[in-house]
């Protein structure tokens, strides 16, 4: 799905109520009713809530909520208004809300009154209409909620954040939302790496605009969503043998790390690779037999082996960083012309010797967290412009990064970005981009495109993680051992 800037998406709207048609104030009241359902979902009955309404059609849309949620049995609401005048169907919304819920324009109550902590706090007061940075009474407002407990829900946009501006934005006066319920399309700040703790949980709502719009939108963004994988995944054929799921090649591991280039081998393994080197050191070869018979071994030594029989390289877990591993890794990305996946420890050696990126091309995925990056760009901090940095470096050295986070980015070489939100909060963990590494370089013997690999292997370690978080009953427990072993049912289950 494409990404759309604000500008887009208010087209999107105007095209839909010309072209479906559709009056706007019904537009809204789709729109609430999405809203509804998820609050039906989601939010006991019981529970108070209170609503922060702006002047603007995000005010609107909170106002026809209100009256959606007091006819579905939520009886304990308040609505904090900001002005008694606003936008026509704002209007239109404050004239149908029934005179038995409580109204009031907001003053100091946030700073005065006590709330109680079970309480849903509905941020309904700025959405895509947001231009400038919230000043006064606004920011202190969100300075005032963010400071409470409760359950924060935004509709459509944190409040403070500009759906686009992701430069302008200032971090302490944006609303914290637990959930953000945006309507249609993810909005580029939702999703972006230095805005989107902001908006906790995302969670898009079909308000049915007009498909045709979105077909002829140009993007270089867009999103990933799990329901797009199913059609990735190629079937494995009855009558086929080793040969046909391509022989995976790896550099990795090291006396004292030998656990991440394991489990980076598990992963490439139960991906469905035909066939696994594992190019290591040679004290560690009984480890490596004990617990992956399935691996070939090959003993370490300063040269490149002849790669001709590899379909796919991965570099990096746990390889360490001394002359004989950097001259190895050089002579590596010089030769290969394959596919190769380049993590951990082969990115810090790039980020030291950054003449290897000479060699760079576009079957290159570096798949950095955050700490890498900034390594790889010669940043102390990342800041709002890291996306741009990232499509930049990109396209400057013809390669793609995997940038890993709770929503992870795939920058391709002509600077295109996807976005996905398959992570939990149980892939926080050392292993998870070991794991996640295996399973790419997999994907890509057995002949997946990049793209398709690096969404697929994203995918399948999110599934798997949620999986093996259901058997043992809580993220905080979640091994990358138990992940592999869930690998399987992850697949099946798309
Ligand atoms: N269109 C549709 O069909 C649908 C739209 N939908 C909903 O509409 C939302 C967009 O609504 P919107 O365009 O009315 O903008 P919104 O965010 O409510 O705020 C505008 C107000 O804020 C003001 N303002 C701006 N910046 C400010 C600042 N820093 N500090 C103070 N004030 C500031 C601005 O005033 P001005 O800039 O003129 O001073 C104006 O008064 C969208 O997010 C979605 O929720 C859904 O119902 C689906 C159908
Ligand atoms: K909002």
């Amino acid at each position: 799905m494409k990404i759309l800037s604000i500008s887009q998406t208010q087209a999107a709207d105007r095209y839909t109520i010309e072209h479906e048609p559709i009056a706007s104030l019904d537009l809204m009241e789709r729109a609430a009713q999405a809203l509804l359902v998820w609050f039906l979902q989601n939010i006991d009955p019981a529970r108070p809530i209170v609503l922060l309404c702006g002047k603007g059609n995000n005010g609107g849309d909170g106002l026809a909520l209100a009256r959606l949620l007091r006819a579905n049995g939520y009886w304990d609401l308040r609505v904090f208004l900001v002005d008694h005048k606003g936008s026509p169907d704002f209007e239109a919304n404050l004239d149908r809300l029934g005179k038995d819920i409580l109204q009031e324009l907001l003053q100091d109550q946030l700073k005065q009154e006590h709330f109680p902590a079970d309480i849903v706090w509905v941020d309904a007061l700025f959405g895509s209409g947001l231009s400038r940075v919230l000043e006064g009474r606004y920011a202190e407002w969100i300075y005032q909620i963010n400071e409470r407990s409760g359950t924060k829900v935004s509709i459509d946009l944190p409040s403070g954040l500009m759906g686009d501006a992701i430069a302008q934005t200032d971090l302490l006066r944006v609303f914290k939302a637990d959930y953000t319920l945006t309507f249609q399309y993810p909005k580029l700040a939702l999703v972006h790496p230095y805005t989107a703790a902001l908006a906790g949980q995302l969670e898009v709502l079909d308000i049915g605009l007009h498909p045709d719009y979105l077909q002829s939108a140009e993007s270089s963004y867009s999103w990933m969503s799990l329901a797009d994988i199913q059609s990735i995944i190629k079937p494995r054929k009855k009558h086929s043998y080793k040969g046909d799921y391509g022989h995976a090649y790896l550099l990795a591991g090291s006396p004292n790390t030998m656990g991440a280039a394991l489990i980076a081998a598990e992963a490439c393994a139960r991906s469905g690779a035909g066939l696994l080197s594992l190019n290591t050191a040679k004290e560690t070869f009984r480890a490596c037999n004990s617990r992956l018979p399935e691996l070939m071994l090959q003993e370490r030594s300063s040269h490149a082996p002849n790669l001709e029989a590899y379909k796919a390289i991965l570099c990096g877990p746990g390889l360490g960083q001394d002359e004989g591993v950097n001259s190895l890794l050089a002579e590596l990305l010089q030769n290969w012309q394959g596919p190769m996946v380049l993590d951990a420890d082969a990115l810090n050696l790039i980020a030291k010797n950054p003449s290897y990126l000479e060699w760079a091309n576009e079957n290159w995925i570096l798949t950095p967290h955050p700490g890498e990056f900034k390594r790889l760009l010669g940043l102390n901090q990342l800041g709002p412009d890291q996306l741009d940095l990232g499509i930049e470096y990109c396209r400057k050295h013809q390669l793609n990064l995997l940038l890993k986070g709770s929503i992870s980015v795939f920058i391709e070489s002509d600077g295109h970005c996807t976005f996905y939100d398959f992570g939990t909060s149980a892939l926080a963990k050392g292993g998870s981009g070991d794991l996640l590494a295996g399973l790419i370089c997999g994907l890509l013997a057995q002949g997946y495109t990049i793209k398709d690999s690096v969404s697929l292997g994203l995918a399948l370690q999110g599934r798997a993680a949620q999986l093996a978080e259901r058997e043992l009953g809580s993220a905080h427990a979640v091994l990358s051992s138990d992940i592999l072993k869930q690998i399987g049912k992850a697949y099946a289950s798309f």
